[in-house]
């Protein structure tokens, strides 16, 4: 079994609704966000998935939030842009592509708010 990572980043602001502290003010947020995909087949060159592709699966849910107050996207209209909520929802978006219908499996997103804590969301655990 193979396991691929890749890596991408976007800034956005957002505000914890109900949060007993200053993170209920807006505020904002380097998110730094990892993806892994495994597979154990090999195409013809050698490639579980050619990373450029898993990086562009990535970018194009991270750069629809990109200098967004996360609050007001409909995505988070009705749930709190927690990191536990962006890594789901980023999760879950990223999924629905082709690619995890084949040979590949979407094992986890992590989502690091800083450089000092982050959630991992996995479907079967
Ligand atoms: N489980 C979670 N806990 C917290 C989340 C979250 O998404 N999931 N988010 C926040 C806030 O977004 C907040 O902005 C971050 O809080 P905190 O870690 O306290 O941020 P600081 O940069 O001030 O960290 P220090 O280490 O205290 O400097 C809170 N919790
Ligand atoms: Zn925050």
């Amino acid at each position: 079994m193979f396991e691929l990572v890749v890596n991408g980043a976007f800034e956005a602001a957002h505000r914890l609704v109900d949060y007993p502290g200053k993170c209920n003010r807006l505020h904002g947020h380097s998110w730094t966000v990892e993806m892994s995909v495994s597979g154990d087949k090999l195409d013809n060159i050698g490639m579980v998935a050619d990373f450029k592709v898993l990086k562009s699966m990535l970018m194009e849910v991270l750069d629809a939030m990109d200098h967004q107050y996360l609050n007001e996207l409909p995505q988070f209209k009705e749930l709190n842009p927690t990191a536990e909520h962006l890594a789901k929802y980023i999760y879950e978006t990223i999924e629905a592509n082709d690619l995890f219908k084949t040979n590949c499996k979407l094992n986890y997103i992590k989502v690091w708010e800083s450089p000092k804590a982050a959630v991992i969301y996995r479907k079967d655990a």
